[in-house]
């Protein structure tokens, strides 16, 4: 029986390897972490991400081929394959600071391998890293290695959160590099050989190593770039009177451009796009390629204005002041059907309307009240570490955010309404009564698109919905 090792029990390696258990039965597959409360989790009925899916995937095959645990040195050792999933976080100190990957864990995954590895193994990277690093850890694993044999394989990942488990059943292609060589090649095969379990040959495709690092640096820069178009595109609309909705719609119809990803939004959120793209500006630099990463860079400027363009719009309409005014916040999580917050827009927007003294009661289906108050006291860059090793808070901001239990109960009295996140159930609140609960006059701020703008201006609201048509009042 092959044996795999997933070295990350993280949002990807956790709904990755679990589909590969589901699809692979004759596969064993280990999940191990340094993280104690993640395996727990993992072992309980509270898995520790939501993902919808992913908890059926994870009943109907764990404690039979699929399991979870801490005793990384033994699985990884007794694996045929070891995928490393660990954190590539942006490096905060040093050579790089603000835009290098940091491959602490990743470096110190390889050097385990190294150590405790007693039989060939095929290391697969399915972390995000920059192009190369393959060969930094070729050299770590084959300068450690008693005569062992390690394959390096490039697998990245390409599952979008939230929609995690739909992604993995029927992903647009899986990408493999590895090495030009026979031994590289009989490397690729094996990995091959699990994937078309669930996945059409014709979907796998097979590429160099650098190859396979750079198209996962790309896609995210390219899905990004798109994002960062539309939201340009949504200040010139609010400028002039043309609708983003109408623009994109009619953009998206031209089928060399294709309607997906052009939705205007208070801007891109994610554990990965800000990440690769600040990732990809520093390869540039690093090769001499200056013009390259300016160009790359401007996609990230370009998401910072829209998150500060919208934090200025609240104040700018709210007679230049929200001090002491209470702001209710629909969403925290940076997307729907996940309650992940990395990077989500909304810590930018709270931060910034924090600064201008407003009280925020902040709602969220599915983001935890101690994970919001831990995202607006940390700084950039301090999320992206494994749990126990993240800096403590220095302080919170209980004295300016609550956060409720429901959309209802964050509304009641405030002087605004901004919602950051599309959860469905954003689209069916009763408005009236929200209107009625509010302090005159009552402003709703849609950085999402959520809302029917029209009808909510004829309940009394004053709304801002980015890239539509301004109200007379704005
Ligand atoms: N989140 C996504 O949607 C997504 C999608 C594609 C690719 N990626 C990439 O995949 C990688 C992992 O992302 P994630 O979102 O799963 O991160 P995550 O923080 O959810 O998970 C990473 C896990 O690795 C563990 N870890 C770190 N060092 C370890 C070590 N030495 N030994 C054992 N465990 C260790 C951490 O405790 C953590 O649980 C990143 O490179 C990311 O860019 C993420
Ligand atoms: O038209 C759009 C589409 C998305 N977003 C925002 O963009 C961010 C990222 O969304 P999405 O890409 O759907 O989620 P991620 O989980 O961040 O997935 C991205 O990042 C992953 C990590 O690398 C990749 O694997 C995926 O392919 C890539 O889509 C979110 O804040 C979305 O709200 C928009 O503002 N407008």
């Amino acid at each position: 029986m092959v044996k795999i090792c997933c070295i990350g029990a993280g949002y990807v390696g956790g709904p990755t390897m679990a589909v590969i258990a589901l699809k692979c039965p004759k596969i064993e597959v280990v999940v191990v972490d340094i993280s104690v409360p993640r395996i727990t989790a993992w072992n309980s009925d509270q898995l520790p991400i939501y993902e919808p899916g992913l908890d059926d995937v994870v009943k109907q095959c764990r404690g039979k081929n699929l399991f979870f645990s801490t005793d990384v040195e033994t699985h990884v050792r007794e694996a045929d394959i070891v995928f490393v999933s660990v954190n590539t976080p942006t490096k905060t100190r040093g050579l790089g600071a603000g835009k290098a990957a940091d491959l602490t864990y990743w470096e110190s995954a390889a050097r385990m391998i190294a150590d405790v590895s007693k039989s060939d193994k095929i290391v697969v990277e399915k972390s995000t890293v920059p192009v190369k690093t393959a060969e930094a850890i070729e050299k770590i694993l084959t300068h450690n290695s008693k005569g062992i044999n390690f394959q390096i394989l490039s697998n990245p990942e390409f599952l979008a959160e939230g929609t995690a488990i739909e992604d993995l059943f029927k992903p647009d292609r899986v990408l493999i590099g590895g090495r030009e060589t026979p031994g590289g090649q009989k490397a690729i095969e094996a990995l091959k050989d699990v994937y078309v379990h669930w996945v059409p040959e014709a979907n796998i495709i097979t590429t160099n190593l650098w190859s396979a690092e750079l198209s996962k640096l790309a896609a995210n820069a390219f899905l990004a770039q798109r994002i960062s178009s539309v939201n340009a595109m949504s200040a010139l609309c609010e400028a002039t009177g043309a609708n983003v909705s109408q623009v994109a719609y009619a953009v998206g119809k031209d089928s060399r451009i294709g309607p997906k990803f052009l939705n205007a939004s208070v801007g891109f959120g994610g554990s990965c796009f800000q990440k690769d793209i600040l990732n990809l500006v520093y390869i540039c630099e690093c090769n001499g390629l200056p013009e390259v990463a300016e160009y790359w860079k401007q996609v990230i400027k370009i998401n910072d204005y829209q998150k500060s363009r919208f934090v200025n719009r609240v104040v700018a309409s709210m007679f230049n002041t929200v001090s002491n005014k209470k702001v209710a916040i629909l969403g925290f999580a940076f997307k729907k059907d996940t309650g992940d917050t990395r990077e989500t827009p909304a810590i930018d927007v709270c931060k910034g309307l924090l600064g201008d003294k407003a009280k925020l009661s902040i709602y969220d289906p599915q983001v935890q009240e101690d994970q919001i108050q831990r995202d607006l006291a940390m700084k950039q860059f301090d999320w992206d570490h494994p749990l126990h090793l993240q800096p403590m808070s220095p302080t919170t901001m209980k004295q300016q955010v609550t956060v409720t239990w429901d959309a209802y109960a964050a509304t009641k009295d405030a002087h605004a309404v901004c919602i950051l996140t599309e959860w469905d159930e954003f689209k069916t609140l009763d408005y009236q009564k929200i209107y009625d609960n509010m302090q005159k006059p009552a402003f709703l701020f849609d950085g999402r698109s959520v809302v029917d703008a029209d009808k909510l201006r004829e309940i009394g609201f004053i709304v801002y919905s980015i890239g539509k048509p301004l109200d007379a009042w704005l």
